[in-house]
């Protein structure tokens, strides 16, 4: 069903494509920019690089995916860096490297098949060129603006499942891990590392749910566990329509921090690839998230500070944003 503001955007974009007096009254680019201000659209910025068509369908779905925007070679220097890491040839600082859970406590696993991601790879030069690209941060600014950070990063590398089912990634919307906003200046990259299908774990979406608010999110209750922080939207219900993002080794999909996703189990022997990361505009500002449904995972967050680096509540959520965040174009504002 569409939304009358949906239809008077179709309306709008129809005119836009048509070589019409209509199109002749709004030539300049500004003026056809000010026109879409003024008819609902929310979610996109005037840009040159999404065509209407694209702007349409992330105001409609709340992603959009771009064939073949990272090359090969870039992909591949990406998991030679990857591969090095786990090697422990490499160390950068604030690096996390998390093992699945159902392979953590187990002791004869210990090379590059025991790491299920890495996060926070922004003080590793090589990994953190994929935040820099500039055919990314291209789409990138059609959702931020022109003041960009590189709020989160990750290498994902989904295990082949050990039975248990631990290599899902419940259905969740990722703004539940961010105390920043407004959430419509928030999008992620996400580019495939190798194809990804629904054997080995690609992507799964629920087209539209961007345009409805947070959800309280809880650890699912999985049988065979969940790994630390995946967290799934409560009442998650599986009628839903889904969507399988089948892609090839390059793609990347952008896509709303609202917009409910998540990952199935990797049924095939190899370790999914994906890398991934989350860009905010500089302009977005810090919320305390105190009495809101993300009150959980602060207090989550602020125990693995804790017994980690032994930091106490003086090191807020917020702090430890900030001290990730990079900027990757423009000015550094308010993040
Ligand atoms: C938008 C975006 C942010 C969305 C997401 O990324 S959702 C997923 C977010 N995930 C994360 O933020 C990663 C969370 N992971 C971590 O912080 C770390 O990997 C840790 C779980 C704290 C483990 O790190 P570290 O302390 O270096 O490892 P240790 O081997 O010393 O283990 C400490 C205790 O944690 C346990 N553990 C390790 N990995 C996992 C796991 N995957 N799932 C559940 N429990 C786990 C481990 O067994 C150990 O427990 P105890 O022996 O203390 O009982
Ligand atoms: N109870 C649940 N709560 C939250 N998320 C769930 C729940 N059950 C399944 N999911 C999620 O739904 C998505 C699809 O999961 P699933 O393992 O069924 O993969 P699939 O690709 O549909 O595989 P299959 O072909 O076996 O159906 C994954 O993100 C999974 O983690
Ligand atoms: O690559 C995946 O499996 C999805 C990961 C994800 O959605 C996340 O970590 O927030
Ligand atoms: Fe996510
Ligand atoms: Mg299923």
């Amino acid at each position: 069903m569409m939304s009358r503001a949906t239809d008077r955007l179709k309306v709008v974009l129809s005119h836009l494509e048509r070589p019409t007096a209509r199109i002749a009254a709004i030539s300049t680019s500004a003026q056809i920019a000010s026109h879409y201000d003024h008819h609902a659209l929310r979610y996109t910025l005037d840009s040159d690089v999404l065509s209407p068509e694209q702007k349409l369908s992330y105001e409609e779905n709340g992603f959009i995916l771009i064939k073949n925007l990272v090359s090969e070679e870039d992909i591949d220097k990406f998991r030679v860096e990857f591969e090095r890491i786990c090697r422990r040839e490499v160390l950068a600082p604030g690096l996390l490297v998390m093992r699945d859970v159902a392979i953590v406590k187990s002791e004869f696993v210990q090379d590059q098949k025991a790491v299920s991601k890495v996060q926070d790879f922004q003080e590793d030069p090589e990994l953190f060129r994929y935040c820099c690209l500039p055919q990314i941060l291209r789409y990138v600014e059609a959702f931020t603006g022109p003041n960009i950070m590189a709020m989160h990063t990750m290498l994902i590398n989904k295990p082949p499942d050990a039975g248990k089912k631990t290599s899902r990634h419940p259905m969740h919307q990722d703004l539940h891990y961010f105390p920043f906003r407004p959430a419509d200046r928030i999008v992620c990259a996400w580019t495939a590392m190798e194809r990804v299908n629904r054997t080995n774990g690609c992507l799964v979406v629920l087209p539209g749910t961007h345009r409805g608010t947070l959800r309280e999110h809880d650890y699912p209750e999985w049988e065979g566990g969940v790994n630390k922080m995946y967290h799934g939207i409560r009442d998650y219900d599986p009628q839903l329509p889904r969507v399988h993002l089948e892609m090839e080794k390059g793609d990347t999909v952008f896509f709303h921090p609202l917009l409910v996703h998540g990952s199935g189990m990797n049924q095939t022997q190899g370790f999914r690839k994906a890398i991934s990361c989350h860009y905010a505009s500089s302009d977005c500002y810090y919320i305390d998230v105190k009495g809101t449904t993300q009150e959980n995972l602060e207090k989550e967050v602020q125990g693995i500070a804790a017994r980690k680096y032994g930091l106490d509540d003086s090191f807020t959520f917020k702090d430890s944003w900030a001290m990730r965040g990079r900027l990757v174009q423009g000015e550094r504002t308010s993040l």
